[in-house]
């Protein structure tokens, strides 16, 4: 066991469900970092922003809605709990409503500068781990450990509907394998920090590699920054 003089930052970020938040979870757990799931944020403001029936190409609307919303981001045994001025939104943002939504908003600039303000100020707690996808491009540029995690989209597809089975959601392989691509395609083509790896990320392909391996790979490179 390392006793780390100093924190450092990793930031982690990939297309839809490449394994970013469950590898994340462990790497912060591991190294008694902080742990926050950006993505999580833009759901939060896009539950309200349907709730609250705005159009979500009305980007001064938009953005006026989310300079009077509170989003926090608690820690839990189980990785993170969300709450939307008060209310605890963990489940609720996970649907696919939401989803389906969330990267029209998400590609709106002011949206995006005022998430990575707050994302920014919540790194200066000391140990991070973030995830999301444009972490190590422009949320936490001067991260000392970044990785860009990719699979393939059959085996993302497969892995997001094992995992609505265990929950007990009703779903179908196709549907996600389109709402994937799709939600890919819009993050990468925005114009403001789309979803690009950084040019000092390491790129992981995890599609034959298991979660233990994966989140081996990145403590293995966290240590070796520590050490230094
Ligand atoms: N290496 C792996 N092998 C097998 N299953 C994995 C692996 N990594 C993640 N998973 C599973 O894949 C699913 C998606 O993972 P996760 O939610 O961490 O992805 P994500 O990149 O954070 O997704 P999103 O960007 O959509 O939030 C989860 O059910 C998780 O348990
Ligand atoms: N740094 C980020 C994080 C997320 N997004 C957008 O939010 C969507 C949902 O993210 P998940 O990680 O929960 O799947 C994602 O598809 C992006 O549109 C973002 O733009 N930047």
């Amino acid at each position: 066991m390392l006793v780390n003089r100093h924190t450092i930052k990793i930031a982690i970020d990939g297309p839809a469900a490449a394994g970013k938040s469950t590898v994340a979870k462990l790497v912060a757990q591991e190294l008694s970092y902080i742990y926050i799931d950006t993505g999580a944020m833009y759901r939060a403001i896009t539950l309200k922003a349907l709730a609250h029936s705005i159009p979500l190409d009305n980007e001064a609307q938009l953005t006026q809605l989310l300079e009077q919303t509170v989003i926090k981001l608690k820690q839990a045994k189980e990785g993170q709990q969300v709450f939307l001025d008060g209310e605890d939104v963990t489940l609720q943002i996970r649907s696919q409503q939401v989803t389906n939504h969330v990267s029209y908003i998400a590609k709106l600039p002011k949206i995006r500068q005022e998430m990575v303000n707050r994302q920014q100020s919540f790194a200066k707690q000391g140990g991070v781990v973030m995830d999301g996808r444009d972490i190590g491009t422009y949320v936490l540029p001067n991260a000392e450990v970044k990785i860009f995690l990719v699979a393939s989209v059959d085996e993302r597809a497969k892995r997001r509907f094992k995992e609505n089975r265990r929950k007990g959601i009703p779903s179908d392989l196709e549907e996600i394998k389109n709402e994937i691509r799709k939600r890919d395609q819009i993050d990468s083509s925005r114009k403001v920090s789309p979803l690009v790896k950084a040019e000092d990320a390491i790129e992981i392909d995890t599609t034959n590699q298991s979660i233990k391996q994966v989140a081996e790979l990145i403590l293995e490179e966290a240590y070796h920054v520590l050490k230094r």
